[in-house]
């Protein structure tokens, strides 16, 4: 039997990181193959003709699971009974700038789309913020949406542990899939810390095999922070299909679950590891039946509670930077 169609929010629709992603949710790679979905698709009001170009595309892949398109410049409108949204609208930076530069221009979108989701979403929504700066974005999300779960709201680390994955498989030599129980904890900044001092392949320790401290410290943790400007280097723009992957790994294993293996994503912290609660904050998880767990008790050595530190001192910084878009 038919499952019923599930509605997707997704919003930049015109953008480039919108074009990446939307053909693939539509194609069924997030949500499942048999699953039929219809889109809900936000820009401003300027880009809906772009919008309409996007759509006019869609409709000639002839997706058999697409069953609507919705587009609109009204969040209202947008959010309307969405099972998932996917928060990408928002302004890329450009060289020489970092993530949270964009503060000022883009924290006022998730207030409105926050109050948006709280209105219209079904209560069980899965919101996934990837505009940046991501993890501030989906706290000023979650804060103006106060009638919905806190945990209803997420942000975008995945990109930073799919880097993380790539670099460890090529210093190693083994493939990307062999690798298990990796995690990047913190904010999607050059401050995230990517950790593989878990991480196994076929059972046998990554930080053994790799056993190179000053690699880590000075090589891979910088390669892994610094990719999104290294991207905006030689393209001229940033990061768009990787991103729109990411953002597809995230939201498929957060409602299809992850069978018992670790991911990261940027979560509203329970209090775990000393993290304030309500930070939105990377930290390895788990999924399953539609709901994330923080891989609990992990023995955080110095040199990590350090990095965690400073990747937390920056979220804080964030937050009393956006107070006012709070009222607070
Ligand atoms: N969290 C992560 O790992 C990553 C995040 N990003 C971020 O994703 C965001 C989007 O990137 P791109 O698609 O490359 O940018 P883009 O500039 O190509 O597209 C952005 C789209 O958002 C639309 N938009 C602007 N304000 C809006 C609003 N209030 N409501 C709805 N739509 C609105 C624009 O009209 C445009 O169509 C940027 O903030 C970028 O920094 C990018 C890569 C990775
Ligand atoms: O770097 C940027 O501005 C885009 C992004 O978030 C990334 O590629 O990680």
């Amino acid at each position: 039997m038919t499952k019923p169609a599930m509605r997707v929010a997704v919003t930049g629709a015109a953008g480039q990181i919108g074009y990446s992603l939307l053909f693939r949710i539509a194609n069924g790679d997030m949500l499942g193959k048999d699953q039929p979905v219809i889109l809900q698709l936000l820009d401003i009001t300027p880009a809906l003709p772009a919008v309409k170009g996007v759509v006019m595309e869609l409709e000639d892949c002839a997706f058999p699971l697409l069953q609507g398109v919705v587009i609109t410049d009204d969040p209202a409108t947008a959010f309307k009974d969405v099972d998932v949204a996917l928060l990408v609208g928002a302004r890329p930076r450009s060289k020489g700038m970092e993530r949270k530069d964009l503060l000022e221009a883009n924290g006022a979108i998730f207030t409105v789309q926050g109050k948006a989701l709280n209105d219209n979403a079904k209560r069980s929504v899965k919101v996934l913020v990837v505009g940046n700066p991501a993890n501030t974005n989906a706290y000023i999300a979650q804060q103006s949406a106060p009638d919905l779960d806190p945990n209803c709201f997420t942000s975008m680390l995945r990109l930073d542990h799919n880097r993380a994955l790539s670099q460890v498989a090529a210093k190693t030599g083994k493939p990307v899939a062999s690798i298990e129980k990796l995690a990047v904890w913190g904010n999607h900044s050059p401050t995230m810390y990517a950790d593989y001092r878990f991480a196994t392949i076929d059972g046998a320790s990554v930080k053994d095999m790799i056993n190179d401290q000053e690699w880590n410290a000075n090589t891979f943790l910088p390669t892994v922070g610094k990719r999104g400007a290294a991207i905006i280097e030689a393209r001229g723009l940033s990061s768009a299909a990787s991103a729109a992957n990411a953002a597809i790994d995230h939201v498929r294993d957060w409602v299809l679950g992850t069978n018992g293996k670790w991911v990261t994503m940027g979560i509203p912290s329970d209090g775990s590891y000393g993290i304030p609660e309500k930070t939105q904050f990377g930290f390895p998880v788990t999924c399953a039946n539609g709901k994330f767990e923080i891989v609990k008790g992990l023995e955080i050595d110095a040199f990590s509670q350090e990095r965690i530190n400073i990747t937390l001192n920056e979220l804080m910084e964030e937050r009393e930077g956006v107070k006012h878009l709070l009222g607070k």
